[in-house]
């Protein structure tokens, strides 16, 4: 493991991180919540931003520490000429108060970084993305980067994708929802699955910056081949996108327990992302 923090012995207690100090060492416990752990992660993934680059700038509250980072360094002359392409509409309006300067995909189809959170990281670096409901642009702008890195707390890393019990999200239009939700709810059924349209804190359907709903979809066993089940929801007609992001992290940071983890996809290398 790659250890990037001067904190001896940490451990979680309800979610938050206690260090404490050995004996021969004098340093008070340190406690770091799991936003400062959330923080630890973006600091570290800005560290791969070079001047003149052209950045996509995830969405969620991991991002956002990333995003605030970028415009930090552009500010103090320490970062230069950068660009970011925004996943989200919320994104679009933290970059622009931080004069973050901003284009989109039609004027850079290819960008050189993304930055952005997730969900859950499988031990493949397989992700599921879109609890905060921007997985369609994300995945847009993600899919075309040379470098794809993710930032996470230790606790989104799971042993297979819908592990954590939480929602994997599938954005769909709004026409028949109903239908739509129950034909990807068919699909997994052997798996448990249990489908439910996301509503926002005023009780009606959440609405996506596409003007799109999202429907969670909740496994209580394995899903098992994450490609076949990618192909199969994305078949559905309704179906926009869905929120597994499959070979797509080229990095995944991850903070926790025992520090900074850098986990790096090799395949890189080999040149198959093609862009
Ligand atoms: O995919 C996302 C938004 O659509 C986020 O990256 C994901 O939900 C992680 O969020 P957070 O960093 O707030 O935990």
């Amino acid at each position: 493991m790659f250890k990037d923090m001067a904190i001896p012995y940490p451990h979680f207690e309800n979610n938050i991180m206690v260090a404490t100090s050995n004996s021969s060492s004098s340093i008070p416990p340190v406690i770091l919540t799991q936003d400062e752990l959330k923080k630890i992660a973006a600091y570290k993934a800005v560290e791969f931003v070079e001047s003149g680059m052209v950045l996509g700038l995830g969405t969620g509250s991991t991002a956002k520490h990333a995003v605030d980072r970028i415009g930090e360094l552009l500010r103090l002359g320490k970062l230069k000429n950068i660009v970011g392409v925004p996943t989200s509409k919320k994104t679009h309006e933290q970059a622009l108060s931080l004069g973050i300067p901003l284009s989109d995909l039609d004027s850079h189809p290819v960008l050189d970084l993304a930055i952005d959170g997730a969900d859950e990281v499988d031990p493949n670096l397989n992700l599921v993305k879109g609890r905060g409901g921007s997985l369609l642009r994300e995945k847009m702008v993600e899919g075309v980067c040379k470098k794809f890195v993710v930032i996470v707390d230790e606790s989104k890393l799971v042993s297979h994708i819908g592990a954590s019990g939480l929602a994997m999200p599938v954005e769909i239009i709004p026409f028949c929802w109903k239908f739509t939700a129950e034909r990807l709810r068919m699909l997994f059924e052997d798996s448990g699955c249990v489908a439910k349209l996301r509503l926002g804190s005023n009780g009606e359907p959440f609405v996506t910056d596409n003007g799109n709903y999202i429907v969670d979809l909740y496994f209580k066993k394995d899903i098992g081949d994450l490609k076949a089940a990618s192909d199969s929801i994305l078949r559905l007609a309704g179906v926009v996108e869905h929120g597994m992001f499959l070979d797509m992290a080229t990095t995944v940071i991850v903070a926790g327990e025992l520090g900074v983890e850098v986990k790096n996809r090799y395949y890189w290398s080999r040149g198959q992302r093609n862009l």
